[in-house]
């Protein structure tokens, strides 16, 4: 494996974990742990095909309105526009360097077999099963590494990791087998020295796809496609991280999120971890087979995530009633949510309530009304607090909601509630990348609210002692000062970043420690900002 000399591949002191990445070296928080120019495979979704850059991955805002705000915030989905693939007509390009890059690596090998007419278009991880047969095929003398570089992870490389998939999903390993015989069809069949030729093609789709991490832009909410690479796939998953993910279209990182020392295992999050035990389990188990073995699952539903702010039994009698019809309705989802307690029945009410909030938040189609019922109604249950999950994922959908209808001041106070009460209470990181992104994205809320359309808010707002100004240098300087150790500035996002602060500073006559001093002054002021939205005013 191509590993970089800073870190290494061996036993994984989690039980039942397999092999795992570990530091060779100390690393401080911020610092890039391994980095991949681009992931070996990374393919995007159906649905991004014709409008999302295939070699880059940058995505163009095709919908008329989406792309004037885009341009607007000086988002590089504003200016992107996607050319086919003459040959194909399946995928695009954001430009000729990507599509030159993307024909001589891969996608020579996928053009014509994609291209069949009447062929539906083919699941991200088929494509990328074809186009490394294809590149191994080509020049099998230096391709054969990554097939068994890919081929040793779990659960190929396990004697038992295909048949425990198929006694927990026996629908997914046959789907697996299904689409690795097509891939291997499409391929011509090859045949590699020393390996089984019926079970290289279902090894080579089950390693790629139950191992695969989610590539979204921290730009752009939306999920782009699938990454999945030997090296970046070796780092075992913890539900308390020391590392994160980034990708950087196309680059991709590990970055240590603190202190790693050498020796030390490299942890990642492979799903949501602030959600509570039992989701947490639930979610690892459905999509990746195992149950977690970290230090935090160690000690089981007893940790400030899991627990109510009242005892499921003193829930009160409104939520009572609506609860137990939220049973019979989620009756076959509620094992993922229920913690188990003295009182059962009380323990599946809140449960339901739980899977009610999490069906709303699965929906790509949740209106803002039933997004903002779903807060209501789990903090006016008086189960929940603002920063116990499933309410901090809602809030987030909830700003986006608010940005897609207009309602920017709306989204500003609760971008500034996710920013002073919900994260940092989350993720105690400074840099956390959720963290950035959330302030980020206030800033450009507040830039808006400066503007000459929201000249009577911005008075009404100064009048109250709330200098916008003012707070959108302090979200500015925020995400400017720690972008180096997130993503860092010569990726799209720390591009879009730095130039914009360029700009502003630019403009500006005042020393900036002048102005940070004045942020100081006026930040508890935001404190307030972020305590007063409560249900009753979302
Ligand atoms: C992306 S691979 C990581 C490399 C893998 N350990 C190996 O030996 O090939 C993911 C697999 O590692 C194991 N694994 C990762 N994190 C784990 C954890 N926290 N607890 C138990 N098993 C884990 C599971 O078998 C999982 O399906």
């Amino acid at each position: 494996m191509t590993a970089n000399g800073d870190v290494e591949v061996k036993q994984s002191r989690i039980p039942g974990a397999g092999k795992g990445l570990f530091a060779r070296k100390t690393f401080s928080p911020g610092d890039i742990v391994v980095a991949v120019d681009r992931p070996l495979v990374a393919e995007l979704e159906i649905d991004r095909m014709l409008d999302t850059c295939a070699w880059c991955f940058q995505r163009a805002a095709t919908n008329p309105t989406e792309r004037s705000m885009a341009v607007s915030m000086g988002l590089p989905n504003g200016s992107t526009d996607i050319k086919n693939c003459t040959g194909c007509q399946r995928v695009g390009y954001c430009s000729k360097s990507c599509q030159s890059k993307a024909w001589k690596r891969e996608h020579k090998h996928e053009c014509k077999i994609i291209s069949v007419k009447d062929r539906p278009d083919l699941p991200p991880g088929v494509r990328g099963a074809i186009k490394i047969l294809g590149r191994l095929k080509a020049d099998p003398k230096t391709e054969i590494t990554h097939v068994h570089d890919i081929l040793n992870l779990w659960p190929a490389g396990d004697p038992n990791g295909l048949n425990e998939i198929g006694a927990q999903d026996k629908k997914r390993l046959d789907d697996l087998h299904l689409l690795g015989q097509a891939a291997w069809h499409y391929c011509g069949k090859q045949n590699i020295d020393g390996l089984d030729p019926q079970s290289i093609s279902i090894r080579l789709l089950s390693n790629i796809m139950t191992n695969t991490f989610i590539l979204s832009s921290p730009l752009d909410d939306i999920n782009l496609g699938i990454g999945f690479d030997p090296l970046i796939c070796s780092a075992n998953h913890s539900c308390d991280p020391n590392a994160s993910m980034a990708f950087n279209q196309p680059r991709h990182e590990i970055r240590a999120l603190r202190t790693i020392k050498a020796g030390e295992e490299i942890l990642i999050k492979y799903v949501e971890v602030t959600n509570p035990f039992n989701v947490r389990q639930a979610e690892l188990k459905e999509s990746y087979f195992f149950n977690c073995q970290c230090t935090k699952c160690a000690k089981g539903a007893s940790l400030p995530a899991d627990g109510f702010l009242e005892r499921p039994n003193d829930l009160e009698n409104e939520y009572h009633k609506l609860a137990d019809k939220l049973v019979d309705q989620y009756e076959s989802r509620l094992s993922k949510f229920v913690i188990p307690g003295n009182d059962a029945k009380a323990q599946r009410r809140v449960a339901a309530m739980h899977a009610k909030a999490c069906a709303v938040l699965e929906s790509g189609q949740a209106t803002l009304d039933e997004v903002k019922e779903a807060i209501k109604m789990c903090i006016g249950s008086k189960m929940w607090r603002w920063t116990r999950q499933p309410v901090p994922l809602l809030c987030r959908r909830l700003l986006t909601l608010y940005l897609e209808s207009g309602s920017i001041y709306q989204a500003f106070r609760l971008g500034v509630k996710l920013h002073f009460e919900i994260l940092p209470a989350l993720y105690s990181q400074e840099f956390y990348p959720d963290r950035l992104v959330n302030a980020w994205a206030v800033s450009t809320f507040i830039n808006v609210l400066c503007g000459p359309a929201n000249q009577e808010l911005y008075q009404e707002l100064a009048q109250g002692g709330l200098d916008l100004r003012l707070i959108y240098f302090g979200f500015l300087f925020y995400v400017h000062d720690h972008t180096p150790q997130m993503f860092g500035f010569d990726t799209p996002v720390g591009k879009v970043i730095n130039s914009t602060y360029r700009q502003i500073m630019a403009g500006v006559s005042i020393p900036e420690a002048d102005i940070r001093q004045r942020i100081e002054t006026i930040w508890p002021s935001l404190e307030a900002v972020a305590h007063n939205v409560t249900i009753s005013s979302l």
